[in-house]
């Protein structure tokens, strides 16, 4: 999508040296860098510490760190010690692993001399399907979105979309998920407001999601996460939209935290809550999201300190706490499926109940 002007990826390869150049999102909004990735360690310490982070875009880097990794030792030993790092980064966003086991599924039966190469095509092929996935999930939510905005009392005002952390193109290799079909139904005349949560800690839509929005020209409030539910209940919130990192087989949804009580407040006061999610966010293998998703334990630090730039231009961290504060700083909440409307895939919306994700699973 748009950075000033020019339309970028979050993660791009460069061609001649096989590396991969990623934004660094520690640094937004107020940095554009691009970085360089050549080798496993570079591509493992981007997502550990979060220069890249949204599930699509975690398994996209985790693809180009298995060719790294491939190219530096193609042997079985080297392809499952890529595997394991990188696999260890991060716990909760499924992506990883579905990157990882097509990427093992593709280079194991060859061999050795022939392993990077098929990787670095598999990892071009993750990341061109990305695009294409996040934009049949635009398409899919923008339907739905068309017929909320019909049935408002005033088809003049603008559709008032609420969503949650960041879910854009900055959480993928391009488009977004959730933020699909806010940039969709902006480009095609309609008239969108986007309530953007700020998403304590990490500050995912205060930092991602408004910079992706302001670039794009898109209509936005930034609001504190506990401003939610009071929007909910004065009616000034017409459909809330999210993304997910690890959806189950009955429908389930993990994503950052602060997610369940929006879905909470939601259903409180019947407003839509879809969640926007790619079928490689599925986890096939679990039913019960609130015993089988694994939760990140973050930092205490993302919770006592904050981040920001000083009046001098300089990134800081501020302590917003009395010293020694421990803090509990889960990363993400499972949102239980009845909570949910519906999730918008690439191949259309489906009920998230069991048997609507085995009707999904059996056409794919
Ligand atoms: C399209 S996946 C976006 C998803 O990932 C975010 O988590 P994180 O920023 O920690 O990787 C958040 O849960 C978003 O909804």
């Amino acid at each position: 999508m748009k950075i000033h002007g020019q339309l970028r990826r979050s993660i791009e390869a460069d061609h001649s040296k096989q590396t991969a150049q990623i934004i660094d999102q520690t640094l937004l909004p107020h940095h554009v860098e691009w970085r360089e990735l050549s080798t496993l360690e570079d591509a493992a310490e981007a997502i550990k510490v979060m220069r890249v982070r949204g599930a699509p875009l975690i398994g996209a880097t985790a693809a180009y760190g298995m060719f790294f990794g491939l190219r530096a030792d193609a042997s079985d030993a080297g392809l499952h010690q890529a595997y394991d790092v990188l696999h260890a980064t991060r716990p909760t966003a499924v992506n990883l692993r579905w990157a990882l086991d097509r990427m093992k599924r593709t280079v194991e039966p060859l061999s050795p001399e022939k392993r990077a190469e098929a990787a670095w095509e598999e990892a071009l092929a993750i990341c061109e399907e990305d695009v294409k996935t996040n934009h049949a999930i635009g398409r899919h939510a923008l339907e739905l979105f068309r017929e909320i905005q019909a049935r408002k009392s005033d088809p003049d005002a603008p559709l008032n979309v609420m969503t949650h952390c960041n879910a854009g193109w900055l959480a993928t290799v391009d488009w977004g998920t959730a933020i699909s079909p806010i940039y969709q139904a902006h480009d095609a005349g309609l008239k969108v407001h986007v309530w953007v949560s700020e998403t304590r800690p990490r500050g995912q839509g205060a930092s991602l999601t408004a910079f992706e929005l302001k670039e794009h020209g898109v209509p936005y409030t930034l609001i504190v996460d506990n401003n939610a539910g009071h929007l909910l209940q004065r009616g000034l919130v017409d459909v809330v939209i999210v993304g997910t990192d690890r959806v189950t087989a009955h429908g389930d949804v993990a994503n950052k935290i602060g997610t369940y009580l929006k879905a909470l407040a939601a259903k409180a006061h019947d407003v839509p809550f879809y969640v926007a999610t790619p079928v490689s966010t599925i986890d096939w293998t679990i039913a019960d999201g609130v015993r089988d998703i694994p939760i990140e334990q973050r930092s205490s630090r993302e919770v006592t300190h904050m981040p920001g730039l000083t009046d001098q231009g300089n990134r800081e961290e501020v302590l917003i706490t009395p010293e020694g504060t421990q803090a509990r700083n889960d990363g993400f909440d499972v949102t239980p499926a009845a909570l949910v409307t519906a999730l918008v895939t690439e191949h259309g919306a489906y009920p998230a109940t069991a048997a609507a994700l085995q009707e999904l699973q059996a056409k794919l």
